[in-house]
């Protein structure tokens, strides 16, 4: 019986066999916390006599959530681990670089084979560069921040595999709301989502990033791209003579399910307030008024994604009824996006360009919705409250959409325009 690309990395990493079900202890390649949650999983390693972190070298931390600290107790937080890292020797670890996901990939903390553990939910985003990542709570992380290690219950998979050539101005996140539309919130809970297919491998890493980033919100404990000659070229560009495993799952592999989408008829998907598997083609909320469009995140904050958004944007302006907010997901993304002069053309078209972060996307540092707003985003969770008040309504597209919609202060096909 042939083995998943999960149970493969688990096998390897475990040395023996292992299968889905299965509840091993396996050593863990790196692991991430933030300015939100790291905080917990320090007081947890400290009261278990943690006095040494396993492996600093192994180890990132980056401040994103709530960076320049946008209250005392975030200040606070942060000024707590700073002082750890200093005492830790934990030399990953920065508040200038952007939302911890980008910058993991950027700076080539994931590989293929791999399992790397964040405390926060969207670490599944490594999962394209064929790594086995997944989120996991803060108490959990204290334990990982001592042992280098932690229980897994192997995932069972889904296969994922997706035909077809995107029509213009439909992309990977396009695909991933309709996946998710498909499979439900909680559709795949604890279980790995496995992408492939020819429309997957012709993916270039961003999109398969947005795919992989979305996986959680089906529930799933990761989601992963076999490597491949694009995963080669990103991982050994950022971790030059980093041995690349090859992996690939057997022809005769277990799923739990297979699924397949073909694109060819994919149009712009939206997924409506307040649910991210509530998706409908654009053209059914056509019109539908705005009062804010972000464009950023771990989901849709890269260089590829603003390209996209500019092209839409042509010589026109945004509308004036609108706050229009751009948050480019690292400093990397931000200069390549500074560099092709797309920043100036945004801040002249009428948006607000801000600093590498989260932003708006959780409400937690700014750009927050009043009671009866609503905002059209290019981030993964539209959950009531998701971006202030719980009296909002958060609706989640494309760069694509959210350039179109912003020019028209409504909801509008990018394909339109
Ligand atoms: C703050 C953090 C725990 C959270 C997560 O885990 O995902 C956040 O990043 C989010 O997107 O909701
Ligand atoms: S950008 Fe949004 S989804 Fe991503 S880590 Fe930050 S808050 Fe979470």
């Amino acid at each position: 019986m042939g083995a998943t690309l999960v149970e493969k990395i688990f096998s390897s990493r475990c040395d023996r066999g292992v299968r889905a079900g299965e509840v091993v202890m396996a050593p863990v390649d790196r692991a991430m916390v933030h300015d939100i949650t790291g905080p917990l999983a320090v007081r947890v390693f400290k009261e278990m006599d943690g006095e040494q972190v396993f492996d600093p070298a192994r180890i990132v931390m980056l401040f994103d959530h709530q960076v320049p600290a946008d209250s005392v107790p975030a200040a606070e937080n942060q000024q707590f681990m700073r002082e750890f890292a200093r005492e830790q020797e934990i030399h990953n670890y920065d508040l200038r670089e952007g939302v911890c996901h980008q910058v993991l990939m950027e700076k080539g903390h994931a590989a293929p084979g791999e399992i790397i553990v964040g405390s926060d939910s969207h670490t599944c985003t490594y999962g394209a560069a064929g790594a086995f990542a997944t989120g996991i709570g803060s108490t959990d992380m204290g334990f990982v921040l001592k042992f280098g290690a932690l229980y897994f219950r192997v995932p069972e998979s889904i296969e994922v595999t997706v035909s077809g050539t995107f029509a213009p101005r439909v992309g990977a996140k396009d695909l991933i709301l309709s996946i998710a539309g498909d499979i439900g919130a909680g559709g795949a809970t604890y279980q790995a989502l496995e992408f492939c297919g020819e429309t997957i491998e012709t993916m270039p890493m961003t999109g398969r990033m947005t795919c992989c980033n979305m996986a959680i919100e089906m529930g799933a404990k990761a989601g992963i791209v076999p490597p491949d000659a694009v995963t080669r070229e990103y991982v050994q560009a950022r971790r030059p003579g980093a041995e690349i495993a090859d992996l690939a799952p057997d022809r005769d592999a277990v799923y739990a399910d297979r699924r397949a989408y073909d694109v060819t008829d994919l149009v712009p998907q939206v997924a409506v307030p307040h649910n991210v598997d509530h998706v409908v083609d654009v053209g059914e909320v056509a019109g539908t008024h705005i009062d804010q469009v972000f464009i950023g995140s771990c989901t849709n904050g890269r260089y590829e994604d603003f390209v996209e958004a500019a092209e839409v944007l042509g010589d026109r302006k945004f509308s004036d009824d609108i706050r229009v907010i751009v948050v480019p997901a690292s400093k990397e993304e931000y200069l390549k996006t500074l560099r092709a002069g797309l920043i100036e053309k945004f801040v002249e078209a009428g948006a607000l360009v801000e600093a590498p972060c989260c932003g708006p996307c959780m409400g937690g540092a700014f750009g927050l919705l009043a009671p009866g707003e609503v905002s059209l985003s290019t981030s993964n969770r539209n959950f009531r409250g998701r971006q202030g008040s719980t009296e909002a309504e958060v609706y989640l597209c494309s760069p694509a959409t959210a350039a179109a919609s912003a020019i028209t202060g409504a909801i509008t096909d990018p394909r339109e325009l």
